[in-house]
């Protein structure tokens, strides 16, 4: 079976519906990014997964043959707003964590330098927290939640409050993770969500909106931009553009007829015949991928 899975969850506060009916499947090995817009759930949908707060319904079934005896072991987790003692230094810390993780002492040096190495701390292992970058403290933050070398390693936002070079720093990391990982991580930064993610989860207002790897999101969405100009505009262009079966939308911005068609080579095709027939003076026709931004926005006005 899958590392997890989650049947229905909902997580009601007072009056709130936080998350309503939610049901993924976290595969072994991949990095999901759970995405959405702020106040769309994903800080509670992870908290459950993590086992710090319980659904009002639904369940989550875990891996029998993955979970290790104490669920604490089995998952990592950074929160959004990480505390540290900023008194302590790097390695302080994370010996500290590892104690707390039930490593004898000499067990949590060991691993202490093991993460320093892999999150790249090594260097400023002896300085205090204090004196780190919000970069360098949130690789520290990831260091502490893998301490146990969990199965499952969530991170709530672990790049979106950083500068470009803390965010850069962030991302490659999680792409060494990765490798030999489970990630569930959320995001609402598109770019983050398209970099590093093998799989997308879109919230919004609490339910699932969108789910699957960009390529099959992509093709449920199912639409191309092709963007095209003329060196003088031709006329009735847009009546004509419209005409063309496998165009749904047109639209222009400056000289540029913006269209978004379903299908790319048959509207190549049809459309080039046009531009044939009419005699139009096409000076640009460019095929635009579409974006995860495009994406995220059309499923959230869905
Ligand atoms: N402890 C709580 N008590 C009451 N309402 C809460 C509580 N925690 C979250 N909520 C509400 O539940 C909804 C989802 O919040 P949540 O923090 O899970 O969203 P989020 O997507 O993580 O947002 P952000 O990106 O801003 O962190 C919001 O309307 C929020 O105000």
């Amino acid at each position: 079976m899958a590392l997890l899975d989650a049947n229905h969850l909902t997580k009601t506060y007072k009056n709130v519906n936080a998350i309503q009916d939610v049901s993924f499947s976290l595969e072994h090995g991949k990095c999901v990014a759970l995405l959405g817009p702020n106040g769309s759930g994903k800080t509670t949908t992870l908290r459950m997964l993590a086992g710090f707060i319980k659904p009002t319904s639904g369940d989550i079934a875990f891996d029998q043959d993955s979970l290790t005896k104490d669920f604490r072991n089995f998952v990592g987790y950074l929160p959004q707003f990480p505390v540290f003692h900023n008194w302590m230094t790097g390695k302080e810390f994370l010996i500290y964590v590892g104690q707390l993780a039930k490593l004898s002492k000499d067990e949590a040096i060991k691993r202490a330098d093991e993460l320093l190495e892999l999150v790249n701390l090594k260097e400023v292992r002896k300085l205090k927290i204090s004196k780190y970058s919000g970069g360098m403290k949130q690789r520290l933050g990831i260091a502490q939640a893998l301490i146990h070398a969990p199965k499952l390693i969530i991170l709530d936002e672990p790049a979106s409050a950083l500068d470009p070079i803390g965010r850069r720093e962030v991302l490659n990391l999680m792409r060494e993770l990765k490798k030999d990982a489970t990630i569930l991580f959320s995001t609402h930064i598109l770019n983050d969500a398209e970099e590093v993610s093998d799989e997308i989860l879109l919230l919004n207002e609490g339910h699932i909106i969108e789910q699957g790897s960009m390529h099959e999101l992509e093709s449920v969405q199912n639409t191309v931009t092709l963007k095209l100009a003329f060196s003088e505009e031709p006329k009735f262009i847009e009546d004509r553009l419209k005409e063309i079966e496998s165009v749904f939308k047109v639209n222009q911005i400056d000289k540029d007829y913006l269209l978004t068609v379903h299908d790319l080579q048959t509207a190549r095709k049809q459309l080039l015949e046009v531009v044939y027939q009419e005699n139009w003076q096409l000076t640009k026709f460019e095929v635009a991928k579409t974006s995860l931004e495009d994406l995220f926005m059309k499923a959230v006005k869905k």
